[in-house]
């Protein structure tokens, strides 16, 4: 099996400041990578890189494209970047508000994601909305209303609905529970975890809990300082953490 996603050396710089620098590794389908580490580590530097939201200082994100196969995405055009990011890429925002458009209904912030791949037939559209909705747990009934009149978590659901209805080959998270109350997040979790599992999903995601990686991600990379210092099966690095940071890391967590 080829990776579906292939990261050599990537750095980003602000002047002086290091985000993040020589990150390496590969990513296969069905593969979900875990990066962990405290505020300032790097990590949403990182992820913006491999996203293609921030323009990295060096090194080669190589995405294998369902139409083009293998591309290089640090190098390819603006309009290819944009389509690649409506067809095979999602991306998960901490603060849905981020994610969803507020002054749309549920069900076309579902449907406009399906027009913007060349969806136009109306019926279909809802039909799908109102089954992606069933699939994140929100009563169809309230298809027609704005994710303002949503609570946190049942925006996050929406969030990811709209991401996921286009059967994207790789979702980026950037701390997808993050702000939601912990029961919440709980459930948020189950669901993610769900989805994730039954959709065979490939997936990237940024988070200082570790409790989420435990739960979600296969494989995990710990950062520190724009550094990778520790990488591993999630189980391994956790149980058995070798280095003196990633202890730390996991010892204050279960001293909480
Ligand atoms: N726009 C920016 N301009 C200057 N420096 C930045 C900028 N964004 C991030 N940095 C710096 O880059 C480093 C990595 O930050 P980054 O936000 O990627 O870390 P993080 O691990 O995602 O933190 P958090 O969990 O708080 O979001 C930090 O030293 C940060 O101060």
């Amino acid at each position: 099996m080829s990776p579906l996603l292939q990261v050599a050396g990537i750095e980003k710089r602000y002047g002086a400041r290091i985000g993040c620098t020589d990150v390496s590794f590969d990513l296969y389908p069905g593969e979900v990578m875990g990066i962990v580490g405290e505020s300032g580590s790097g990590k949403s530097t990182l992820l913006n890189c491999l996203a293609g939201h921030l323009a990295p200082d060096a090194g080669r994100v190589i995405f294998d494209t369902r139409h083009m196969g293998p591309v290089d995405t640090v190098t390819m055009s603006e309009p290819e970047r944009r389509m690649l990011s409506r067809t095979d890429w999602a991306f998960v925002h901490q603060h849905a508000r981020d994610g969803l458009r507020m002054s749309v209904s549920a069900g076309g912030n579902i449907g406009e994601r399906l027009m913007a791949v060349g969806d136009r037939h109306y019926g279909r559209i809802r039909a799908a909305a109102l089954d992606w909705l069933d699939r994140v747990e929100i009563d169809g009934a309230r298809i027609d209303d704005r994710p303002s009149a949503f609570s946190g978590g049942m925006q996050q659901r929406l969030q990811i609905a709209r991401n996921l209805v286009t059967g994207p080959r790789l979702v980026f998270m950037d701390e997808p529970t993050g702000g939601l109350d912990v029961s919440v997040q709980a459930r948020l979790l189950d669901l993610l975890r769900g989805l994730v599992r039954r959709m065979g999903l490939s997936a990237i995601i940024v988070t200082h809990d570790l409790a989420v990686v435990r739960l979600l991600a296969d494989r995990l990379m710990v950062m520190k300082d724009g550094r990778v210092v520790e990488s591993g099966l999630t189980d391994q690095v956790l149980d058995d953490p070798q280095h003196g940071y990633t202890q730390l890391l996991v010892s204050s967590v279960l001293q909480v």
